[in-house]
């Protein structure tokens, strides 16, 4: 190394050396910190097995590069497209929203936070606008999606109003199979999930904004994920491996005050997930304890949804301390 040198002759007065001579007493092996050519992969080695995941650290992409392979094949996300729906919402993108809203309108906003969470899972988005409470123009609207797209994200209609037409038509129109139409839980209790036969998938999701939210979350996510590839690398997998690897979630200790349990459905609290240095634990705690589904703000500072069983009178409610599931929503902040 330069350091175990010392300058025998300069080329010119203050100039770089011409000639250095190696201090005495410097060990030095033949060949030290010479990388032969091929040291870094043999003739044959793996690069990347099949079924990589290509992530976030550059990594792969890196060892890909080096060993000159330009192109390689990948399993790339799906395509989705997203389309609020409702006479009295209002797009809000591009600017167009009025100051101040009629009576009875509402600024849309499940679609921008639709399209946000299906980018940041990867996802190419297609932006369908907001498609009034009339058949026709929802079959068209989700006909023609279908049609260059694999899948449509809905949100709104598709509860037992009288002008909720999403399910009828799915069914009626577009000649699809709606495989789920209710889920227990809170919120989210309308998430609709049907396929249109040789033309690709619909998420119909509540229009209570948390609502279509946690059902994204709860069940885009994971088969957006089961799409990219996710589960290729795991092989012939145990279920409970493949639900972390398509849901993943912790256990943490909830760090809040006592919450109260839902008699009758599972819920899906908005909470903040957080590693705590101290203990070397997961801690939850929900920076926001209005939780209606309708309070798109209870979103906002959530990275996690806390998983919480249905309450009874033996178990009524979970305490500061006890140990809840936090499937996480997104990356983890650590401060
Ligand atoms: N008879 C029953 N009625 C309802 C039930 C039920 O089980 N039986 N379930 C309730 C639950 S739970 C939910 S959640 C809602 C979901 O209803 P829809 O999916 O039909 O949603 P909408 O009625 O169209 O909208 C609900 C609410 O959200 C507002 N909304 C809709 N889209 C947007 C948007 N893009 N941005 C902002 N806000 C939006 C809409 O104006 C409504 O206020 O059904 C219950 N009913
Ligand atoms: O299931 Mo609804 O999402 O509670 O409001």
């Amino acid at each position: 190394m330069v350091e175990d040198t010392e300058l025998a002759a300069a080329a010119a007065p203050g100039g770089e050396e011409a000639r250095v001579r190696i201090r005495p007493g410097t060990r030095i092996e033949p060949g030290q910190f010479i990388r032969p050519v091929g040291h870094d992969q043999s003739a044959g080695a793996v690069v990347l097995r099949a079924f990589t995941a290509v992530t976030a650290t550059g990594g792969e992409i890196g060892a890909l590069a080096t060993s000159g392979c330009a192109t390689f094949q990948v399993k790339t996300p799906p395509v989705i497209a997203v389309m609020s729906t409702g006479d009295e919402v209002v797009d809000s993108l591009g600017g167009q929203g009025p100051e101040s809203l009629p009576y009875g309108a509402i600024r849309d906003s499940n679609r921008p936070a639709l399209l946000a969470a299906l980018r940041a899972l990867g996802c190419p988005a297609v932006d369908l606008g907001v498609v009034p409470d009339d058949p026709d123009a929802l079959a068209s609207a989700i006909r023609g999606a279908l049609a260059t797209c694999h899948g449509v994200i809905t949100s709104g209609g598709v509860s037992m109003g009288e002008r909720d037409w999403l399910k009828a038509v799915v069914e009626q129109r577009l000649g699809g199979t709606i495989h789920f139409g209710r889920v227990a839980m809170k919120p989210s209790k309308p998430t609709t999930f049907a396929t249109v036969p040789g033309a690709g998938f619909v998420f119909a999701l509540p229009g209570n904004p948390v609502s279509a939210l946690v059902a994204f979350h709860m069940f885009v996510a994971p088969a957006v994920r089961k799409f990219s590839g996710h589960l290729l690398a795991l092989g012939a997998a145990d279920p409970a491996r493949v639900r972390r690897a398509l849901r993943p979630s912790v256990t943490a200790v909830l760090d809040s005050d006592e919450i109260r349990l839902d008699r009758v459905r599972p819920e899906y609290v908005r909470g903040l997930l957080a590693w705590d240095h101290g203990t070397a634990r997961w801690v939850a705690s929900v920076p926001d304890r209005r939780q209606q589904s309708s309070r798109m703000a209870s979103m906002g500072r959530a990275n996690a949804l806390l998983a919480l069983p249905v309450g009874s009178d033996a178990k009524p409610a979970v305490a500061r301390g006890e140990a809840v599931t936090a499937i996480l929503i997104s990356a983890v902040q650590f401060t």
